[in-house]
């Protein structure tokens, strides 16, 4: 098995608490930085029993900047500080240090002189039977590519001077790597980033993300360095702004969870076959509002929980339970996902670390097995059969046939600012879905991303939300919105029906002048592809922060009209500034 590390500038919090995140996370090993290290204040021995008592072994010791190409005469100062880290090393048990590329201006730019330099330290580590790992940072003065590294390394033919290869270096500046000399490389430091047009330093110290979370080869490039021959730990190295602010056990977790979808070995994904239900939580005042949108739309309350004060309203294949136990305000508390394999599907989650929830289940009462997704939501997986109907008495109400809605179109979670690439990385690899749409918008009250995740074929549809920013203290926007996505056949009876909130005369003038689109029913949104047409209908928000949306596609329309949700966002805000 490879072993796995994580390197402590990655988390938050203090050297202490970092590793405890990385041991509870099931890490093998750390990266320690030297920041973390200096302003601990605990002594090099202390941690070093630290890291052992908690069953981790330090895999790293960095960064060493500015060693090589250093003018002669500031050489000597080099060897100096090296020498005063290797005396650490060894206090701290580590056998392996970071050299990275210089950047300092005075940088000779020399391959001779900086490969004859990083000899001599490989010298000093060799003697103390340490080794060094050269990383080339994709902004350094003269040596910025891995090749070129790989150049003097090999020019200091020393035992004790290696390569480290981190994959941002390397795939921010090509995906042609080339052929990766695996017995040099040394140490494999892992990393993702969205595509961004922007400086690379800027891009790699705010904007990397765990593997499978941006848009570099992670698979690729890991793949090709370990059947190089690469037998080191794999080892992330995340600078991310959010992180360095989240809890560091959340954090870990979430990184744990990528190397695991990286390497594989995984219990394949059942195919899914449905939502089978949402669920929400209602309280006094909402729960009498929802049952009237749903009664408008055409549900009829068909069932009762046999143990617990939950409701079942049907219509078509949505499926809805209101919950009356559970506590706080209005929202989608959990969604039921039909699966070819249950409980694989849950073994699937268990290995992604997914967190287990009690299974809710009484005598007669059907076995749903579920977790908790990062943002709380619980998800259940059930069998395509309906045996969980079975816990619901029914109440002699009857669905209405040829009804206004025939089904749940998707599923809408808005994320806190920072659980997001945690969310997405969750519900991409737990549920096997691919990415289908992403969109970044400006919303009245600030940037929103969102994301829309699918199966195979398009049963299942979730939609995630997130503000670019934690949001400011004053924004009077709905927090956290979610909804349910209703898909009709119908809109004009729809928009007959249902209450739904005012759509300002300025979309209309713009959708006219942009798309000209046929007559709409009153207050719906429209948006079309090159399949077809969309459009949607939307309810006020009740409580804090859920309402419905109905939606028609016509002619096989694949997206989410997500360039409406300004719009959407400011009309439900109008609606309440109104009450
Ligand atoms: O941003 C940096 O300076 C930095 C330092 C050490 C690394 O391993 C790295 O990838 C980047
Ligand atoms: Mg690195």
């Amino acid at each position: 098995m490879t072993r796995t590390s994580i390197a402590t500038v990655c988390l938050s919090g203090t050297l202490d608490e970092k590793l405890e995140a990385a041991a509870a996370a099931g890490f093998d090993g750390v990266e320690i930085f030297e920041n973390d290290l200096i302003g601990s204040a605990r002594s090099p021995e202390e941690i070093r029993a630290r890291v052992r008592d908690l069953g981790l072994t330090i895999e790293l010791y960095q960064p060493f900047r500015d060693a090589e190409g250093a003018p002669p005469a500031r050489f000597a100062a080099v060897e100096r500080r090296f020498r005063a880290k290797l005396d650490l090393m060894a206090r701290l048990g580590a056998e392996m240090i970071l050299i990275c590329s210089s950047v300092a201006p005075d940088t000779i730019d020399d391959d001779e002189l900086a490969a004859g330099q990083l000899r001599r330290l490989a010298g000093m580590a060799g003697a103390r039977g340490m080794r060094i790992a050269y990383e080339a940072l994709a902004w350094g003065r003269h040596v910025s590519t891995w090749e070129h590294s790989w150049d003097l390394v090999r020019r200091a033919d020393h035992p004790a001077l290696g390569l480290c290869l981190d994959s941002f270096h390397v795939l921010s500046r090509t995906d042609a790597y080339g052929e990766i000399p695996g017995d040099r490389v040394f140490f494999l430091q892992l990393a993702d980033a969205p595509r961004l047009d922007m400086d690379v330093l800027q891009w790699s110290r705010h904007h990397r993300l765990f593997p499978l979370q941006g848009r570099l080869d992670l698979a690729g490039f890991t793949g090709a360095v370990l059947r190089a021959g690469y037998r080191g730990p794999l080892s992330l190295e995340v600078f991310n702004d959010v992180f360095r602010q989240s809890d560091p056990h959340r954090t870990a977790v979430d990184a744990r969870r990528s190397l695991t979808a990286l390497t594989g070995g995984l219990t394949p994904a059942p195919r899914l076959t449905g939502i089978a239900f949402a669920e929400l939580s209602v309280d006094a005042g909402s729960g009498p509002e929802l049952e009237r949108f749903l009664r408008t739309l055409g549900f009829a309350h068909t069932g009762q929980h046999r143990s617990k004060p939950v409701q079942l309203w049907e219509q078509g294949t949505a499926r809805i339970l209101l919950n009356a136990g559970a506590t706080g305000a209005a929202s989608i508390r959990a969604f039921a996902l039909e699966s070819t394999d249950p409980a694989a599907s849950a073994r699937r989650a268990a290995e992604l670390l997914a967190t287990p929830l009690p299974r809710r289940r009484r005598s007669s009462e059907a076995d749903l097995t579920a977790v908790a997704a990062p943002d709380g939501t619980e998800v259940f997986f059930c069998r395509d059969d309906h045996g969980w109907l079975d816990d619901f008495l029914p109440t002699g109400e009857s669905p209405v046939k040829g009804g206004l809605v025939t089904g749940i179109d998707h599923l809408s979670l808005a994320q806190p600012f920072d659980r997001y690439d945690e969310a997405a990385l969750f519900y991409r690899t737990v549920l096997g879905l691919t990415e289908d749409e992403a969109s970044e918008f400006a919303a009245p009250y600030g940037l929103i991303r969102t994301l829309a995740l699918r199966n195979d074929d398009r049963s299942v549809r979730l939609g995630l939300s997130v503000p670019l920013l934690r949001r400011g203290d004053w924004a009077p926007a709905v927090p956290h919105p979610q909804h349910i996505t209703f898909v009709t056949d119908d809109m004009a009876a729809v928009a007959g029906a249902m209450e739904s909130v005012d759509i300002p005369g300025n979309y209309y003038d713009d959708l006219a002048a942009r798309l000209d689109p046929p007559p709409l029913p009153r207050n719906a949104l429209h948006d079309q592809d090159e399949h077809g047409h969309y459009q949607q209908l939307f309810t006020p928000v009740v409580g804090d922060r859920v309402f419905f949306e109905v939606v028609e596609r016509t002619g096989g329309y694949r997206g989410y009209g997500f360039a409406n949700d300004p719009v959407r966002m400011a009309a439900h805000r109008a609606h309440r500034g109104a009450r």
